[in-house]
């Protein structure tokens, strides 16, 4: 495992000053102490997909995030901090899970809204052992987990990978005797065997079905998260870019026959973000070698900077 902290932010420039602020002349290096605003943590990792089976390629996600980050225009003053990447060294994901942990507890525990660059979704459990670091060990909290995803990622295997996260994530809160708290929205019958949504029954999974996930449906989407969010005391947000058609997220390991559409997957975000449960968010599963124009890495960046700047 690696902490590489510094990262190149550079993009279109018009001139100094707010009015011509865009996210790479805004963003700073995160130091420990910083005035608390949204910390990025980047996960560069192909292990979890590689043991899931899939087109591996994740590795580099982070980083094209970053890139389509860059250019986008702020409109109003926001403190930004780049944190740098955990790298996964070769097969060591469990190291690399273990050291983005304790990276993001501390940002946690500065008061930073944290943000978690894929890397797989295996980055999930990361996120929840950091989160779980900073909310402390003992069981007086209850986090909940809301997942868009074409995919529930309850896979039991020999090892962990990107298909595991939440079979995992459920483990670790049973032993540690709190409630497994977790919505999956998005989620294709066509992608999930029976198998899998048996084990979402038996954990009691709250599900919204990718066909179910429409505009024409959009009060009693927002109804859902807002139930979902009112019902824990912390929320944390995974957003498997795989949730999105193939043709507005073609850069992932297992593209959507159907998926659920941008304005929809925003919705999603904006009515988690506007909570005020919101404590940290990641993305996961951009590969750019299968991208298009960047059309994934800049749908990911948009739906970023819309969840950063609408938080409530
Ligand atoms: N991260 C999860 N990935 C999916 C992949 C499915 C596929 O390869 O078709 C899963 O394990 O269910
Ligand atoms: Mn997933
Ligand atoms: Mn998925």
């Amino acid at each position: 495992m690696t902490w590489k902290q510094a990262t190149d932010w550079t993009g279109r420039n018009d001139g100094p000053g707010p009015e011509h602020a865009r996210w790479h002349n805004t963003i700073q290096a995160w130091t420990a102490g910083a005035e608390p605003g949204a910390a990025l943590l980047g996960f560069a990792s192909d292990e979890g997909v590689r043991r899931n089976k899939g087109r591996v390629g994740a590795r580099d996600g982070a980083q094209a995030l970053r890139t389509a980050l860059s250019s986008i225009a702020l409109h109003e003053p926001v403190k930004l901090y780049d944190a740098g990447d955990i790298e996964v060294d070769g097969e060591d994901l469990e190291s690399g899970q273990e050291a983005f942990a304790d990276v993001l507890a501390q940002l946690l525990r500065e008061g930073h809204f944290t943000v978690g660059l894929g890397g797989g979704h295996e980055i999930t459990f990361a996120s929840y052992a950091g989160l779980a670091r900073a909310l402390g060990e003992d069981s007086s909290w209850s986090l909940g987990i809301l997942n868009i995803d074409a995919h529930f990622d309850l896979r039991e295997a020999p090892l962990p990978s990107s298909g595991t996260g939440f079979a995992q994530i459920a483990k670790a809160q049973a032993a540690a005797g709190r409630p497994f708290r977790y919505a999956a929205v998005g989620i294709s019958e066509a992608a999930n065997t029976k198998v899998l949504f048996d084990r979402a029954a038996e954990l009691g999974v709250e599900v919204l079905l990718d066909t179910e996930c429409h505009l024409g449906n959009l009060q009693a989407v927002r109804e859902f998260i807002a139930n979902f969010a009112d019902s824990v005391d912390h929320l944390y947000l995974t957003i498997d870019l795989d949730a999105l058609p193939a043709s507005v997220a073609p850069g992932v390991s297992a593209p959507a026959g159907f998926g659920v559409s941008l304005e929809m997957v925003r919705e999603i975000v904006l009515a988690a973000a506007r909570s005020g449960k919101l404590k940290h968010a990641d993305i996961a599963e951009l590969n750019p070698l299968f991208d298009i124009d960047q059309r994934t890495a800049r749908t990911g960046a948009r739906l970023l900077n819309d969840l950063i700047l609408n938080r409530g």
